[in-house]
């Protein structure tokens, strides 16, 4: 390879090299939450362009930002095919590129699964530290990719009692938990998701369901909901009760707009974004119902990327 070639960095390199760590990726992810919601040029991150292709069930995104503070330049490429499993590949697959901000010149090329899988939750243990009321048990409503980097990350920042795991196929739901458990964790599989809900502080849900999987009626006051899922839209997990009774939180308006038009066009209101309650623009109120519902937001990817890059460089003495 020529020395000023791009480096390429695989999944298996960025995870046999622990090139992502949660010790740094939270406060990273936290500080582009707080950037996104000032009214500064610390950021840079037009709406991203989603392009659906229903013909074979698939979605294209790409998802360009700079964060001033973290010197990051980059832009990822990322798929949603939700029956990818049957072929053994992962639903989100994804490519980031990360630039050098003074040329343009790409310096990395990143596979982009594990950084999609371990930011999403990150900016999930974001909102939970803002928006919680209570952490001694986690629900998590699915056992794929992001159901697992949630049980582990969240699980990192509170140290839950108890985590539940509830899937609409019994037996994977099963899997997850006895992993957790081989890691050491408290974890229990559930047949019935109402139970598995039942008086839990915290609740993820991570599916591709494109009709309601978690009700108002079934859960304690004061509860907080990671809604991380996209089916057809980025709001088909909750029911309609849980959307009109929640305080709802998001990471970036500027996407919500069209993103979660479907819930807007119901009349129902969006608080603001996470980085507002971080900068202390806006107060969360912790004893209601609150819902973090995460679209996924393109800096995240950037300083993911930059924290990775600047780590390999690191160990390999680049
Ligand atoms: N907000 C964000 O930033 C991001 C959101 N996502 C979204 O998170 C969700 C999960 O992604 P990921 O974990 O990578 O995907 P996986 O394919 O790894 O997991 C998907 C999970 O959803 C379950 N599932 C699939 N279809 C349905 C259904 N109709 N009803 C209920 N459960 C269902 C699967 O169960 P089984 O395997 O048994 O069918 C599995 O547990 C997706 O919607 C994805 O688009 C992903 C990345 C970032
Ligand atoms: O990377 C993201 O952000 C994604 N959001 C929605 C589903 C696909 C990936």
């Amino acid at each position: 390879m020529a020395d000023n070639a791009p480096l390429y960095l695989t999944d298996e390199c960025i995870r046999s090299n622990k090139l992502l760590q949660l010790a740094k990726l939270i406060p990273a992810i936290q500080n582009a939450m707080a950037s996104v919601s000032k009214n500064s040029d610390e950021v840079i991150q037009p709406p991203r362009t989603l392009m659906q292709i229903p013909s074979l069930s698939g979605v294209l995104l790409s998802m360009p930002a700079f964060s001033k503070n973290d010197d990051a330049l980059a832009c990822k490429l990322v798929t949603a095919y939700p029956g990818n499993a049957d072929k053994g590949l992962p639903s989100i697959l994804g490519t980031v590129l990360l630039f050098d901000p003074t040329t343009g010149k790409v310096s990395a090329i990143m596979d982009g699964t594990e950084i999609t899988t371990w930011r999403t939750a990150a900016a999930s243990a974001v909102a939970t530290k803002y928006l919680h009321n209570g952490t001694a048990v986690l629900a998590i409503l699915g056992s794929g990719t992001q159901a697992q980097s949630h049980a582990e990350t969240l699980d990192y920042c509170f140290g839950f009692q108890q985590i539940r795991i509830w899937n609409h196929r019994f037996e994977k739901a099963q899997k997850l938990t006895e992993e957790l458990i081989e890691k050491g964790k408290s974890a229990i599989a559930y047949q019935s998701a109402e139970e598995c809900v039942k008086n839990a502080d915290v609740i993820v849900t991570a599916t591709f369901a494109s009709s309601p999987i978690l009700r108002g009626k079934w859960i304690k006051p004061g509860a907080h909901i990671n809604a991380v899922g996209a089916g057809i839209n980025h709001h088909s997990e909750l029911d309609a009760e849980l959307y009109q009774t929640a305080h709802i939180y998001t990471d970036t308006m500027a996407s919500a707009k069209t993103e979660l038009k479907g819930l807007l066009d119901l009349g129902i209101t969006i608080q603001g974004e996470v980085g507002d309650i971080i900068n202390g623009t806006k107060s969360a109120e912790r004893e209601r119902i609150t819902v973090f519902q995460s679209l996924g937001m393109a800096v995240e990817d950037a300083v993911s990327a930059k924290l990775i890059y600047d780590e390999y460089k690191k160990i390999k003495k680049l």
